[in-house]
């Protein structure tokens, strides 16, 4: 076997996978680094989210949104409001007049069409930038307006929804922000355009307009209200989607590592299925050698018939069974006549030619049951279970008949000596003894014959 060779039966070693040890180790660490580089990853998001990811929209004397101001002479009323843009501010000069039950001026800023609007469900507060000079009460009205086909009309102001917040602002026109969740829609609003439960509640999903009223009980008189900016805030990331987006994160990877442990599982079980195929078929492989091994050391090679050490268990067992039973055993010692002369003269391959064609012949001539042997050299032993001595004889004599009869290899006259005996209450041994002490006599006296002995 040279060293690059390697046994028939042993596996390749191409073929075994590597341990897996190693592997589910490494499968192991790259687990345990995800789940530090999603921690990380989640708190810095989180972080962002919390210090970063502002967005602002400002309206203020330079915006290019267009405003516009009313006031209660729409509805009978006696107030003028009148609109200035002054110093960077946007002015509303407003003389209430009590004539109208419910006076009141008002700044609307259109932010967009109807039916774009802004989006400003993901903005938290809005900043306040105003002062507010009134002879009375300085409660503001503040409107975020929305509109929704679903209860509204575009081209319909009023319709869009009236999400509404009433402050005070502060005296030295501070900034005021609030947030976006103390809006409430207004009650007149819900009640004027019959709104149904499922729309009732502050939307700013598109929001066409913002607007500033004075409305409410006031006080007569002029009332300044000078607007420096309004300005929403918000984050492009709200903390509700930031903690929506890392739960799927966390979700999605576990679920991944959860697939790559089945993948990986499955791979090994393939594996361990594999080699277990492996071994089974060389256990086989090795099963069939031996056999074959075993059976080639029973048989002669020449001629294909058992040896002695190929019928020494079954003779031993016939022998035990046909003195159990009483059952007769007979055995034929067959020699083949002067042997010697045929390899002399024609050579040893046609003396082996000659063994063949003996051990064929006589195989068809003898019974199932029965064993032909080669006993050594040109000598054979034929086991008979069942058979007695003078039927033994008689077959003995129809072999010898035939074999003598025979047209043999070459035109050769082969004939054969014949010893016979039953088996008696003895050992095997001595009954094998016997009938070569026949076949001895079948020589002596002259061969191409059969002889008798009983035990
Ligand atoms: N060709 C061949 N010859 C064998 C084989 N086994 C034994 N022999 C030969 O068989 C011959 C047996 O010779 P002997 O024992 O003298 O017997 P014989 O010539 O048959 O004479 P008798 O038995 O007395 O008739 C020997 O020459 C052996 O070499 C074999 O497998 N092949």
């Amino acid at each position: 076997m040279t060293p690059h060779t390697r046994p028939r039966y042993a596996p390749d070693p191409d073929s075994i996978p590597a341990s897996p040890g190693p592997r589910r180790m490494r499968f192991a660490r790259f687990g345990r680094i995800s789940a530090v580089v999603m921690l990380v990853l989640s708190v810095v998001l989180l972080l962002w989210q919390h210090f970063g990811m502002n967005r602002t929209i400002r309206i203020d004397a330079h915006s290019p949104y267009r405003v516009q101001i009313s006031d209660d002479r729409v509805n009978g009323g006696a107030s003028v409001a009148r609109l200035v843009r002054k110093d960077g501010f946007l002015l509303l000069y407003c003389r209430i007049a009590t004539s109208y039950d419910w006076p009141f001026c008002e700044m609307s800023i259109r932010l967009a069409p109807a039916e774009s609007g802004i989006d400003l469900s993901r903005f938290d507060t809005v900043t306040l930038a105003l002062d507010y000079d009134a002879p009375g009460s300085r409660q503001l009205r503040f409107f975020v307006r929305n509109f929704d086909p679903a209860y509204g009309k575009a081209k319909q102001e009023g319709s869009w929804k009236a999400n509404e917040i009433s402050f005070v602002p502060a005296l030295d026109g501070a900034e005021k922000t609030i947030p976006l969740s103390s809006f409430n829609v207004s009650a007149w609003w819900l009640a004027e355009y019959r709104i149904p439960v499922e729309h009732a509640g502050p939307d700013m999903h598109r929001v066409p307009q913002i607007q500033l009223s004075t409305s409410g009980l006031k006080e007569a008189g002029e009332h300044v209200l000078r607007v420096r900016y309004i300005a929403f805030h918000g984050k492009w990331i709200s903390r509700e989607q930031m903690a929506l987006l890392l739960v799927a994160l966390w979700v999605g990877g576990a679920l991944l590592a959860l697939l790559l442990d089945l993948h990986h599982l499955r791979q090994r079980l393939r594996r361990s299925r594999r080699r277990e195929d492996e071994l089974r078929s060389l256990t086989k492989a090795l099963q069939l050698e031996n056999k074959v091994i075993g059976e080639m050391a029973r048989r002669d090679p020449l001629t294909g018939v058992r040896n002695r050490a190929g019928i020494r268990d079954e003779l031993l067992r016939e022998a035990e069974l046909a003195q159990q039973d009483s059952r007769p055993l007979a055995v034929l010692f067959v020699d083949l006549d002067h042997f010697k002369q045929i390899n002399d003269k024609h050579g040893h391959d046609t003396g082996d030619i000659v063994l063949k064609q003996f051990t064929r012949e006589v195989d068809a001539l003898i019974r199932q049951g029965d064993y032909l042997v080669r006993w050594g050299g040109e000598e054979f032993v034929i086991i008979c279970p069942g058979t007695p001595l003078d039927a033994a004889a008689q077959m003995a004599e129809k072999i010898r008949t035939k074999l003598a009869e025979l047209s043999w290899h070459d035109g050769l006259v082969v004939t054969c000596s014949f010893g016979v005996t039953v088996l008696g209450n003895e050992s095997i041994a001595e009954c094998l003894r016997r009938a070569d002490a026949a076949l001895y006599d079948a020589k002596r006296n002259g061969r191409n014959r059969v002889e008798v002995r009983t035990p």
